[in-house]
């Protein structure tokens, strides 16, 4: 079995709260109240901040040209098309200034910000793969089984179904958890003990950030 899939495994009931989230599931069926969506969305904008960070930090310490390029462009996707999708929803939903801005931090924000800085900062491949695994395969896993519900749906809940299914969206998790198997196979003992920790912390927080935009 691949490491990936070992690592999910593991973690298996809280990857299955992340994925099943009633959050996802109203977004997907359009009941979602839009206090809960406008709360996401601000808090999600300064996730990304840190995404786009870490992203940086592993693109830098990718092994080789091929393992860097696809994640070179899918930062590219985040700083374009999905940074739009921010700003449109933000205007359609009327949030405010200060909550684009500077939002009020929820904890697993502010806990999910400090692992992504941690992580790009330990200057350890894996590490930063592991966390951009789980931020981008949590998302595809609960995102592609509602993908036929994006027609239905007004653009800020229909978009973000969108952003993280589909091919090519498929074709960044497939590489993200190939550069996970890599660093995982070629790490010794401690650090395979590392990557596994920051793997469940990320799997964990998924779960506790819907669960706090939820609420
Ligand atoms: C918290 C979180 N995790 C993952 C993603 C996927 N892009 C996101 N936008 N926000």
């Amino acid at each position: 079995m691949q490491p990936s899939e070992q690592l999910k495994e593991h973690c298996g009931e809280h990857w299955q709260s992340a994925t099943e989230h009633a959050f996802c599931a109203e977004l997907a069926e359009g009941s979602l109240p839009l206090d809960k969506m406008k709360r996401y969305l601000a808090q999600d904008y300064t996730f990304i901040d840190n995404f786009v960070r870490l992203a940086a930090s592993a693109i830098h310490y990718a092994p080789s040209l091929p393992d860097r390029l696809p994640l070179a462009h899918f930062l590219g996707n985040i700083a374009g098309p999905e940074n739009t999708y921010f700003q449109r929803s933000f205007d359609m939903l009327a949030v405010v200034e200060s909550e684009r801005v500077s939002p009020e931090l929820l904890k697993p924000t502010s806990d999910f910000q400090a692992l992504m800085l941690k992580a790009a900062k330990s200057g350890e491949y894996g590490n930063m793969v592991a966390v951009l695994c789980v931020a981008e395969w949590v998302y595809l896993s609960w995102a592609e089984p509602v993908v036929e519900a994006v027609d239905s749906l007004p653009f800020y809940f229909g978009e973000w179904i969108t952003l993280h299914s589909g091919e090519y969206f498929a074709s960044v998790v497939e590489h993200l958890r190939g550069q996970l198997d890599n660093a995982f196979n070629t790490a010794d003992e401690a650090q395979q003990q590392t990557i596994t920790a920051y793997f469940n912390e990320a799997v964990l927080l998924e779960k506790q950030f819907f669960d706090a935009c939820y609420q």
